[in-house]
């Protein structure tokens, strides 16, 4: 697990290893050019012409280290420098001497708002310019700067940050825009908002060995998964478990017209391990359950179309409920009976949550360790509008915190908030997915480890991390275009098996 920092708190490493490594700041500033140009050349061939706009702080002095190694490995490589008042720093000096040495590059100061088509000969533009250093929006010179870099026609490749991007408060200004971005040591807070993708494109982190022991320490709440934690969530069945020891998961899902919904719930709760599974449904959808899942039992509803009727939760580990649902006043009231009910933590989904949003008084009596999944529209819906999604991320662990539940906000990079505020954020997973159906077998992933008494943090990192890996062999397999909700719950078992293998 990946500890995500602030960008102070980088600083603050930074200058550790420099002290305790112990390594001189130049040097580590040529790891850092190092590590990007090894990340550089294995995508762009020397064929592609490379200009590289610097600022004057450590950003720029990484640029023009990176302009170094690219000429020396053969690059077209250009330089500009963009003089707009801020310092020029120790390790800047060093690397530009250390470039005029070397010769052959071309290094062009920019003063004032310059000609866009300066950029116009450079198939890559590699930003230098800000990086962690940036502590306020940008201006003048580099905000013209920055506005042609934008409108060149070649690929940008931020350096660390893209220039004007905050990592730890909404961006406001003007920033490069960029189809890369290329950071040291450890993913930024902002990388993982929906908003930042503009900016940051795709990102990758290189490892410049910065001081282990000060990351490991490091107090923050806010937390990167990865697969070595989500295999060591993963329990290991022993020769003489049967299936008492993996629970018994009840899936209030489904209505008439989105049985379907109940239906691949049921396949991933299956799919996930649970010992038993009964499906409560109306009598719409008897005979598509049980021919369409037959390891199934049923729980029948005297309601014809939508959940309506009582079910006898002293007999079930877990309930799952949501998919399909719908919101008919008799269901809005049988959830309510249900939620009085129940006592142990539920998976709340889809619909079940918009009734929560829409009857609030029902909120506290959500059971303590619950998983609640909402997707963005339904999380409005939950916790009212948000301004950027820094702020968004504070009420989904406020939510949580009120619960004392479990918050999984349904998206690209899935973040997952426990009651404590530790927030994480999942790796797997890709466009293809969002597509429906997907959340229902989220549904039923989660509700299938629960109900094997996992630990409620623990089930929602592993299930998230396993529904997306689903979703990613799915797509290597079958596209992400022709991705479908079914396909996750097929390449579920080849989930679980790589990841327990
Ligand atoms: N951390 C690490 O481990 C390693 C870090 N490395 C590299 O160092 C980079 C951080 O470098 P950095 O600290 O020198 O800051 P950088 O982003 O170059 O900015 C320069 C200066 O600009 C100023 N400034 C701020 N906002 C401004 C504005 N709006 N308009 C105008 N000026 C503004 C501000 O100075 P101030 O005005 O606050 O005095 C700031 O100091 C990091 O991203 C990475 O690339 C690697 O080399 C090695 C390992
Ligand atoms: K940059």
């Amino acid at each position: 697990m990946q500890p995500i920092l602030t960008a102070s708190q980088i600083k603050a490493l930074d200058a550790y290893t420099i002290a305790h490594e112990p390594i001189v700041s130049i040097d580590l500033m040529e790891r850092a050019c190092r590590a990007f140009v090894a990340w550089f050349t294995e995508r762009f061939n020397n064929s592609f012409t490379v200009g590289i706009v610097c600022g004057t702080g450590n950003n720029g002095g990484d640029g023009l280290g990176i302009a170094r190694l690219l000429k020396e490995w053969g690059y077209p490589v250009r330089v500009w420098l963009v003089k707009g008042g801020a310092p020029e720093s120790i390790d800047f000096k060093i690397n530009l001497d250390r470039l005029k040495h070397l010769g052959g590059v071309q290094i062009d100061e920019i003063t004032a708002a310059p000609e866009c088509s300066i950029f116009s000969d450079e198939d890559i533009l590699i930003d230098a310019i800000f990086g962690t250093g940036l502590s306020r929006p940008v201006e003048g010179v580099y905000t013209d700067v920055i506005a042609c870099m934008n409108t060149a026609r070649g690929t940008r490749v931020a350096v660390d940050l893209p220039s004007g991007f905050m990592a730890d408060e909404p961006t406001t200004g003007p920033s490069v825009e960029a189809r890369y971005t290329v950071s040291f040591q450890l993913p930024k807070l902002a990388f993982f908002f929906p908003s930042s993708f503009q900016y940051v494109g795709e990102w990758a982190v290189v490892d410049i060995s910065l001081n282990k022991a000060f990351i490991r320490q490091a107090q923050t709440s806010h937390f990167f998964m990865d697969r070595n934690t989500a295999r060591s969530l993963l329990r290991r069945r022993s020769k003489f478990d049967h299936k008492g020891n993996f629970g018994h998961a009840l899936l209030v899902a489904g209505s008439l017209g989105k049985m379907g919904a109940a239906v691949l719930s049921a396949r991933a709760t299956l799919r996930s391990g649970v010992g038993l599974l009964t499906v409560h449904t109306p009598q719409a959808g008897i005979s598509i359950v049980q021919t369409a899942v037959p390891e199934a039992m049923l729980s029948i509803d005297g309601h014809a179309s939508v959940f309506a009727g009582a079910v006898q939760p002293e007999r079930y580990t877990t309930i799952g409920i949501g998919p399909g649902l719908g919101k008919a006043p008799e269901t809005v009231k049988a959830f309510h009976k249900l939620l009085e009910n129940f006592p142990h933590p539920m998976v709340i989904d889809a619909d079940a949550l918009n009734i929560l949003g829409e009857n609030r008084e029902l909120l506290h009596l959500v059971p303590k360790g619950s998983i609640l999944t909402p997707h963005p529209k339904e999380f409005e819906r939950l916790v009212g509008p948000w301004q950027n999604d820094f702020e968004r991320l504070e009420k989904q662990k406020g939510l949580a915190a009120q619960l004392q539940s479990v918050v999984v906000l349904k998206g690209a990079f899935t973040s997952i908030a426990a009651p404590d505020g530790k927030t994480f954020f999942n790796p797997t997973g890709n466009p293809g997915m969002a597509t429906g159906g997907s959340g229902d077998v989220l549904t039923g992933i989660l509700t299938g480890l629960l109900a094997q008494r996992y630990d409620t943090l623990e089930g929602a990192l592993l299930g998230v991390y396993l529904h997306g890996f689903a979703g990613d062999l799915g797509a290597w397999e079958k596209g992400m275009d022709s991705l479908i909700a079914s396909d996750i719950v097929e390449f579920l078992s080849g989930a679980f098996a790589r990841l327990g293998g």
